[in-house]
């Protein structure tokens, strides 16, 4: 199976920001999903790291406009169990060739972790294109995207992991930077709040934020 490039190049220029979320209470699934889409944000990754999170995103995949993956996928289990639940990309934190070998076999649209050149090479021998650089400001952030642009000027990032509302326009304006990812849009306190206007805010603010 082929990875699904034409596709994670589509998501990834759909919005500059992917929401990362985090959600415990399957409730709070539609209005975070329909809270973000109206905002402009439509492509949103749901982290596996809550007992909730398959019935979240089996509740965010009803929304309209709304594009939503799995993230921290991490064993060949979750690969399977996000599919099922319809999540229709994945997000992986980094890339052991097993966990990469199970995403190609059940043909999951995939945004690879990276955080080093050697990393960043052997998924570009593989295919992918877009990489999601995690964790973008413990690995350097900036400078290290800048430093890799030079030899890698064919893969484009999706940095995440320390990047927020005040650095995010500069991630932004990197030429191998396509979109970034995070956790400021929608924290667990705003959802657990169920505070939807302060989260559409902030998701409008992001969807306006320029890209280089
Ligand atoms: O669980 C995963 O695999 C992840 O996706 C990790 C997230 O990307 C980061 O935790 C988001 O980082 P912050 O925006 O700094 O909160």
């Amino acid at each position: 199976m082929q990875n699904d490039t034409a596709f994670i190049r589509e998501l990834a220029g759909l919005a500059p920001i992917i929401p990362v979320l985090v959600v415990e209470d399957v409730a709070h699934a539609v209005p975070l999903a329909e809270a973000l889409v109206r905002g402009g944000l439509p492509v949103l990754e749901v982290t596996l790291r809550t007992d909730a999170a398959l019935d979240v995103i089996a509740a965010m995949a009803t929304v309209e406009g709304a594009r939503v993956g799995a993230g921290t996928l991490v064993t060949a289990q979750d690969v399977k169990a996000s599919m099922e639940a319809g999540s229709t990309f994945g997000v992986t934190p980094g890339s052991p060739a097993a966990l990469i070998d199970t995403c190609l076999e059940a043909g999951l649209p995939l945004l690879p972790g990276a955080a080093t050149a050697t990393e960043a090479m052997t998924l570009q021998a593989r295919g992918f294109e877009v990489l999601k650089f995690f964790p973008a400001e413990a690995a350097g952030g900036i400078k290290t995207l800048k430093g890799l642009g030079g030899p890698l000027a064919g893969i484009s990032f999706c940095p995440t992991g320390g990047v927020s509302a005040q650095n995010a326009a500069d991630y932004l304006a990197l030429p191998n930077v396509v979109c970034a990812g995070g956790s400021w849009i929608a924290p667990l306190d705003l959802v657990n709040a169920e505070n939807w206007t302060e989260i559409e805010a902030r998701a409008r603010a992001a969807a306006a934020l320029p890209r280089g």
